[in-house]
């Protein structure tokens, strides 16, 4: 029987909030078990941009990513808040070893090509070094991801945060039976945005693109949503959203995906 393995996303709203990511990075190292964690940081990264007289610009919950902001992106991601989580997790006694997809090949990706938008250097991604990542785990290390991968031609690229936690997942399934778990600043998918309690405890794929007519999914859930279906069509066992209290395993409130 495959070993179980937990894969944790944090988003940038978290990642903002001091108090609330110290809390979650205290649970996230008292978890039993192999685990990964994957972070974003998109708010730090357009707050920064901001203060460097950048517009940053979003379409469809995804960066335009120009090389002005790659570089902006690459600093925040890969430098300043790969290494501050990191250093929480070690001084909370998880042994954590913060990363890129640069890092030892462990994410490739290529230029993400859309019709009729250009989304710079924005990559999706081709493959995951999970022979790499399985000896990590297999060492007791727990390894950090941020948002930032390559091409193997020399270029960085932009990646979103929950598509890189669901590739991992999907890389990492051959090897275990992964949970993923997408955490953010609301307790699951709402209903009603006004309404922080109008949690959709369960949506499958008929459910998702209603939802997606019906618009009541946009901006950062889109992809989120995305990925999670991607995760699971490809092989991902358990795949939640929701606040912080998902990781201790004592919430009741959040939203479990099923195709
Ligand atoms: N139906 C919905 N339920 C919950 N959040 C939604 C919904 N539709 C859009 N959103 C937005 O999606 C955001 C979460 O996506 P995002 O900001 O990318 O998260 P993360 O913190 O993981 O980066 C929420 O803060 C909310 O503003
Ligand atoms: C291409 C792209 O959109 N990349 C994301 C990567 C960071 C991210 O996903 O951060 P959150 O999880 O906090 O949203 C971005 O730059 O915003």
């Amino acid at each position: 029987m495959k070993s179980k393995l937990n894969i944790v996303k944090i988003g940038g709203n978290i990642i903002n909030d001091e108090g609330a990511l110290t809390s979650f990075l205290k649970d996230f190292s008292a978890l039993k078990g192999y685990k990964i964690l994957v972070h974003g940081g998109g708010k730090k990264a357009t707050e920064l941009a901001s203060l460097m007289g950048l517009k940053p610009k979003m379409i469809n919950g995804r960066r335009i990513t120009d090389a002005a902001n790659l570089d902006v992106v690459t600093m925040v991601y890969a430098g300043l808040l790969n290494k501050k989580i990191t250093a929480q997790l070690q001084k909370n006694n998880c042994n954590a070893m913060g990363l890129s997809g640069v890092d030892a090949n462990c994410i490739l990706a290529h230029k993400r090509t859309v019709k009729d938008i250009d989304y710079g250097f924005a990559g999706d991604v081709d493959e995951v070094n999970s022979e790499f990542i399985n000896v990590l785990l297999q060492n007791n290390v727990t390894p950090v991801f941020c948002a930032i991968t390559h091409d193997k031609n020399g270029q960085l690229l932009n990646t979103n945060a929950d598509t890189i936690a669901s590739e991992i997942a999907v890389a990492m399934s051959k090897l275990f039976n992964v949970r993923l778990n997408y955490i953010f600043e609301l307790k699951g998918v709402l209903e009603s945005i006004e309404d922080k309690n109008s949690v959709i405890k369960h949506i499958n794929l008929e459910k998702y693109k209603q939802l997606i007519k019906e618009g009541v999914i946009s901006e950062g859930m889109l992809p989120k949503l995305h990925n999670c279906f991607n995760a699971l069509e490809k092989g991902v066992q358990k795949v939640k959203m929701g606040d912080a209290s998902l990781v201790k395993n004592e919430s009741n409130l959040y939203t479990t995906l099923s195709l």
